[in-house]
């Protein structure tokens, strides 16, 4: 196999209608999956809610410390693969999961393993942003009490910290008293990646974490996603495949439960290798 790395700007064919493809132009080589570390691995991973064949042998492999974008039409399995990660599928009544998802090397479908050690491991942000009725402060500081940390003075690092990283802290750090509910949107959607990461996690699941959000708060997002990866792996769902191209490293595209295609960001909206991934991406279904 040829492995001669590939700049992001060689042989942009702008396939796609409205993605400003200069943004790839940032990526200044193109990765392969085969160079990256590995923090999780899907293997044949079938998923069923009844009766109903929600994913069809899944195999995919997500790279450590990158950003892995799921993308697809509505219905073909982004979410429930998502939340296969940290086993959100199992509050669902009826739901069953075969074949195996490691994180680390170990399967997280295995039967001596500690859910809520696993959902500490792997944090997960929703589409709209949920703070807790609570102050600022507590919301950040709300994973670190359950975790049996109750000295202030590490609270307070932590929780400054960890809004600091979710690029928040200078907004927030005089009213950290207030009630999270009085934020705007995107600030409580940074507050939400802030009470992630402050409990240390190794990987954040985000599922359409902008698609509540105006165009400033989803840059201010799209920006954090971008810092926070150089610490943590992270898997995003999103509809929006302008979001995909400008903050992921890898691709994944989903059709009715298949994994169609899965690659470089940059290769597979230039040069997709499946025809279907091509009349998704150009727009002709979806
Ligand atoms: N709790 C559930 N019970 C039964 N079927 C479900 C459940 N959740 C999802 N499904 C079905 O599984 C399939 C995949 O749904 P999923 O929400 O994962 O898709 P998606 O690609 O994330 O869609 P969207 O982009 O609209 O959010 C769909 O057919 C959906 O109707």
């Amino acid at each position: 196999m040829d492995n001669k790395p590939m700049t992001g700007v060689q042989d942009k064919t702008r396939l796609t209608h409205g993605i400003d493809m200069s943004s790839l132009d940032r990526i200044p080589m193109a990765s392969r999956i085969e160079n990256e570390s590995i923090a999780l691995e899907v293997d044949n991973l079938d998923l069923y809610y009844g009766a109903k064949h929600a994913l069809h042998g899944i195999n995919m492999k997500i790279a450590r410390n990158k950003v892995t974008a799921f993308i697809g039409p509505s219905g073909c399995g982004k979410s429930t693969l998502l939340r296969c990660f940290n086993r959100m599928n199992d509050l669902v009544d009826g739901c069953r999961v075969e074949g195996s998802l490691t994180l680390d090397g170990k399967n997280i479908y295995d039967r001596d393993v500690d859910i809520a050690m696993l959902r500490r491991r792997v944090g997960m942000v929703f589409q709209k942003p949920n703070p807790f009725p609570k102050s600022i402060y507590e919301n950040v500081a709300y994973g670190l009490r359950l975790a049996g940390i109750n000295k202030k003075r590490v609270i307070d690092e932590t929780v400054e910290w960890a809004l600091k990283g979710a690029a928040l802290w200078d907004e927030v750090k005089d009213r950290l008293d207030d009630s999270a509910l009085g934020l705007s949107g995107g600030q409580q959607q940074r507050l939400v990646i802030a009470r992630a990461i402050a409990i240390h996690p190794d990987v954040i699941l985000l599922d359409e974490p902008c698609s509540a959000l105006d165009p400033i708060s989803t840059l201010k997002v799209e920006e954090l996603i971008n810092e926070l990866k150089h610490k943590y792996t992270i898997v995003i769902v999103t509809h929006n495949m302008q979001q995909a191209a400008r903050v992921s490293d890898y691709t994944a595209f989903m059709y009715v439960g298949d994994l169609i295609e899965f690659g470089n960001t940059d290769q597979l909206f230039t040069k997709p290798s499946k025809k279907q991934t091509e009349d998704y991406i150009t727009g002709r279904y979806g």
